[in-house]
């Protein structure tokens, strides 16, 4: 990073105001009238009917249209376990996306918990004053049980977004690569750096899509995940490949698809040029990818090249999700995130990327074309037919699968 970018970045974060998100009133409250409704003793009234009925919490706060970016800090971006408060900049980051994108309110909360137990604890007894929960940047494995947990006793969705938002975006991106580079996902030898809370999911949703497990290779810290190590945590059992390779040199000779969800700079270029053919790499890592773009385009030319960043093409990263199925989710008010609303949000993406790219997304990248092909996989974020179509995509799949406690809005698609 150039000492200029850096003090942008710091800059922006600082002024005119610190941090990125800020409340607004939807109500006027210029009159004394105005703060009889709002407050005492009009405030009264909808105390009592919520109080009645909790439902009515949904008509008459702001509980239906807000949801909390909730983290530990235990796994901030690539960044590491840098605690609750360094993660802030990211959350409010989360927050700034789910109102830009889909027009929800979203705040972030930072917990200081000694345990899972203590942040399952707190985020239980803070839930119902909200729509939805995003989990954010909690390391494996202790992601996997909280979020559990939390959907066993939250009434309102519950989504840990480095797992499922990755997930879907990511099967979304790799399913137009493959087509692209003319390959198919039944047959791919795919090579994942990093065993976590995005890998875990990323790897569960693309077998579930028809990836063959024993084509799957998983590194963690300590090489390949194989039945012959010490300690592996059931999670990473699941993903046991004794198919001989040890390291991510041996995993790579003849892979299809590299997946980096680990850290910057771990993917050497002598693993990339092992790799077969019209490889995929998804060098996700955020801020830095597990492979300098230059150096993996310079290294290799019949690569599909996706990182986390805005700054390259092909941004594979869940700023594509977690908004639209977000907005999908509460419309419905849906019960949680299942299954099918993953899918459904993954062809959306999928779809919308094999269609032109509107005037506005050419101009604010300042270019004249994008097209479905090597260097456009995915569409952009600020592409405003996203809400429409991935929204609209989760909310149905959500009312089909039972769900929804509302029909399809009248409104859609947005
Ligand atoms: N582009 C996107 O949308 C997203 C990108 N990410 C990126 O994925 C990465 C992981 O995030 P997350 O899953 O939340 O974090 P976790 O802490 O849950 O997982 C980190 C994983 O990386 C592995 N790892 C760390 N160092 C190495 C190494 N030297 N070699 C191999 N593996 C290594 C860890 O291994 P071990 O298990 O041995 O500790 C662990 O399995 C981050 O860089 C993050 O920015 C995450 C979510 C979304
Ligand atoms: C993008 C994101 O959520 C991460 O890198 O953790
Ligand atoms: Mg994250």
């Amino acid at each position: 990073m150039t000492i200029d970018f850096k003090k942008t970045a710091l800059d922006y974060h600082e002024f005119p105001t610190p941090g990125k998100i800020g409340i607004e009133l939807s109500k006027p409250a210029e009159t004394a009238a105005h703060l009889s409704l709002a407050y005492s003793p009009g405030v009264a009234e909808p105390v009592r009917e919520i109080a009645r009925d909790p439902e009515n919490a949904y008509r008459f706060t702001a509980k239906g249209n807000l949801v909390a970016v909730i983290s530990n800090g235990s796994a901030i971006l690539g960044l590491g376990n840098l605690g609750p408060l360094a993660s802030k900049p990211v959350m409010e980051g989360k927050a700034l996306l789910f109102k830009r994108f889909a027009g929800i309110n979203a705040v972030d909360i930072e917990v200081t918990a000694e345990s899972p137990a203590a942040f399952i604890d707190t985020v239980v007894r803070i839930a119902d004053t909200f729509g939805g929960i995003n989990l954010e940047d909690i390391k494996a494995p202790d992601c996997f049980e909280i979020e559990q947990l939390l959907i066993e006793q939250c009434s309102i969705p519950v989504f840990h977004d480095d797992q499922h938002g990755t997930a879907i975006v990511t099967a979304a991106g790799m399913l137009n690569a493959l087509e692209i580079q003319g390959k198919r996902l039944e047959e791919a030898r795919i090579v994942c750096l990093g065993a976590g809370a995005a890998a875990t999911a990323c790897m569960r949703l693309l077998i579930s899509l028809g990836a063959r497990k024993d084509n799957l290779y998983m590194i963690d810290s300590r090489g390949v995940i194989h039945s012959g190590r010490d300690g592996l945590n059931r999670y990473k059992q699941e993903f046991v490949n004794d198919g001989g390779a040890r390291t991510l040199l041996e995993a790579m000779q003849g892979a299809d698809v590299f997946l980096g969800l680990s850290g910057a700079n771990l993917l050497p270029p002598e693993a990339l040029l092992a790799m077969a053919p019209r490889p995929i790499v998804f060098a996700c890592s955020n801020p830095d990818p597990e492979i300098d773009p230059e150096l993996a385009k310079a290294t290799r030319q019949d690569l599909i090249l996706a990182t986390g960043r805005s700054d390259y093409p092909n941004q594979v990263n869940n700023v594509l999700g977690f908004p639209f199925i977000f907005r999908g989710a509460l419309d419905v008010r849906a019960r949680r995130v299942d299954e099918a609303m993953k899918i459904a949000a993954v062809e959306a993406l999928r779809q919308l990327a094999k269609e032109p790219a509107p005037a506005e997304v050419l101009k604010a990248f300042a270019i004249d074309r994008l097209q479905f092909g090597p260097d456009y996989i995915l569409p952009k974020p600020m592409d405003a037919r996203l809400l429409g179509a991935v929204a609209g995509a989760v909310a149905k799949a959500a009312v089909e699968s039972g769900v929804a406690r509302l029909p399809y809005p009248a409104h859609y698609p947005l």
